[in-house]
Formats: structure tokens, C-alpha cells, sequence
């Protein structure tokens, strides 16, 4: 009945229109709604929280190693939105396959599915009593930075900045051990001094000698897809800088080589150098 119904609604090209549009808004209002269910009640700023951060930055710029390294030095949890969709990837669900082709197309995925991961994920983290979050990889688009800022307070947003040709050559370079989940990085970026632009020596993250036998290579960073994804970031995602900017929250970070020297400039402009732990993070 409820499908006979539908299609009434859908009589005409203009009806159908309108049902799709409004599908999709009521589907995006209940992940928006389960999203904010997920965040703990009263999560103003404030003492007694944990730091509610997030990462913007170009793919392949380092987000997930930065954002790994102060989740362990600031204790909240590190919430990367492309894990949870290669979680479900591998899970196997019955989101995987159509999954699959749009990140191995190097496209985004729909607000609502992105929303729903993210409301999961922050629904485990409030059951394991996690505080506050790094997030990275979200939000991707301005319709999910409005949502975000609708359900709770973003302290500050990192906006991780390298040079076009670096990125590139990062994501061509990753690698991830399949038994322990590691990231390296076999690539050795040497970017001459030019127009008054210094020399940038990014050396390669190589494995342990246990995991180099099993390394395997994301599906999604070809150079084809890559060169997408970038296509993809300036379009949708290079607004939501604008959207943070306008707010006064965005922290501009242009890295300006490999990770300890990044690293050490990275916790100064962040004011975390007298930090009790950053040298046991660093480590
Ligand atoms: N917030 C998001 N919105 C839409 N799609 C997303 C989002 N986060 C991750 N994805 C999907 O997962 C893929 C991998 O994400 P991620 O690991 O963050 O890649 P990148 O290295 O490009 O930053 C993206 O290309 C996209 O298809």
C-alpha cells in the first residue's frame, strides 16, 4: 500500500521531483537528529569536555596523521569519516557495493549515509564514555558543516595546507599494512627552492621490517582518482574553509616539511608545546 501510494505522489515529472527532493531532506533531518542524539547533552565549551576539533585539508595533506597524533596527546578520540566508510566497505553490508563504486570514483558520499556512519560511531564513543573528538574528513561539504554546527559547539578547525605537487605524490606513496592497519608512506618528496619558495624534503614513513611483505595500497589512490578527489575538494569542500573562516574558527596551517619538524611547528601554533605528553606522542 505505502509503495502504491509512492507512486501516485510520482504521477508526474514534477510531483516525482518534489517526492525525491523531500525523500532526501527527510532523510538527511533524521540523520541530522540521530547525529545530534549521538553528542552528549550540554556539550557547551567549556571545563569538563573534552577539545571538539576538526581537520579540513586537501586529500593525502596529512589530516589523519595529525589529527592520530593529538587525538593520543589530547585524549579524545580520533574520528575519521573515510575509515568508517572502508569499515563498511569491508564489512560487507548492504551499503558496500554502492559504496564502493562512488569512493572508487574519488566522489563523495551522500550527507545522509556520511551522517549516519558518523552518528554510529559517536554513539559508541558516548557508551564508552569518550569526551570531545578530533574529527577528520568532516565535514566535507557546507550542507555538513551546517549540520554539525546545528547539534553542537566546534571549538577550532586545522586547515592543513601543501603544495599541489606533494599531495599527489603523498597519496601515490600510501601504504597500509593489512595486518596491523599502519600507515607509511614510501614516498621521498624533494621539491626544489623556487620563486622565492623554500626547498620542501618530505623523507619516506617506511614500515617495520614485519609489515613490508604486507602492504597493500588503497583502492582509491590512483593517479586518476586522486587528481578526482582533489577536483573534488576545491568544489565542494575548499567552501567549508570559507564557512569556518567566516566564524572566526578556522587555524590556517601551511606544513612546511616532513612530520618532526611539522609536528613541533604544528603544537606551537596550536599552543601545545608545554604540553605534558607531546614528547610521549612524538615518540
Ligand atoms: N564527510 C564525507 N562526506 C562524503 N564522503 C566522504 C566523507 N568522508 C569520507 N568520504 C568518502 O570516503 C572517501 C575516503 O575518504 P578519506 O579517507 O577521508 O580520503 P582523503 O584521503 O581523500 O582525504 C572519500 O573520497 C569519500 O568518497
Amino acid at each position: 500500500m505505502a509503495v502504491l501510494n509512492r507512486l501516485i505522489i510520482c504521477r508526474s515529472a514534477a510531483s516525482l521531483r518534489n517526492f525525491c527532493t523531500e525523500s532526501a531532506e527527510a532523510g538527511l533531518r533524521r540523520a541530522s537528529s540521530a547525529l545530534s542524539s549521538a553528542l552528549p547533552v550540554g556539550n557547551s565549551k567549556g571545563k569538563g569536555r573534552g577539545v571538539q576539533w576538526v581537520f579540513l585539508g586537501c586529500p593525502g595533506v596529512g589530516k589523519g596523521t595529525y589529527a592520530a597524533r593529538l587525538s593520543s596527546l589530547l585524549g579524545v578520540p580520533h574520528i575519521a569519516t573515510g575509515d568508517l566508510v572502508r569499515q563498511e566497505l569491508s564489512s560487507r553490508g548492504p551499503l558496500s557495493s554502492q559504496l564502493a563504486d562512488i569512493v572508487n570514483q574519488g566522489k563523495l558520499i551522500s550527507d545522509e549515509i556520511i551522517i549516519d556512519l558518523l552518528s554510529k560511531r559517536l554513539e559508541d564513543a558516548q557508551a564508552k564514555g569518550e569526551m570531545g573528538f578530533i574529527l577528520d574528513g568532516f565535514p566535507r561539504t557546507v550542507r555538513q558543516a551546517e549540520i554539525l554546527e546545528g547539534v553542537t559547539d566546534i571549538d577550532l578547525v586545522i586547515n592543513l595546507k601543501l603544495r599541489e605537487e606533494a599531495l599527489i605524490a603523498k597519496c601515490l606513496g600510501r601504504r597500509i599494512c593489512s595486518e596491523c592497519g599502519g600507515n607509511y608512506n614510501v614516498a621521498c618528496i624533494d621539491i626544489k627552492s623556487e620563486d622565492g619558495r623554500p626547498r620542501m624534503y618530505m623523507p619516506p614513513l617506511l614500515p617495520p621490517p614485519q609489515c613490508e611483505s604486507k602492504l597493500i595500497t588503497r583502492s582509491d589512490d590512483t593517479e586518476e582518482v586522486v587528481k578526482e578527489r582533489l577536483r573534488v575538494y576545491n568544489d565542494m569542500s575548499r567552501p567549508v574553509e570559507e564557512f569556518y573562516r567566516s566564524r572566526g574558527k578556522l587555524l590556517e596551517f601551511d606544513l612546511p616539511g616532513g612530520i618532526p619538524e611539522s609536528w613541533q611547528k604544528l603544537l606551537h601554533a596550536l599552543n601545545l608545546d608545554d604540553h605534558d605528553d607531546k614528547r610521549t606522542a612524538a615518540a
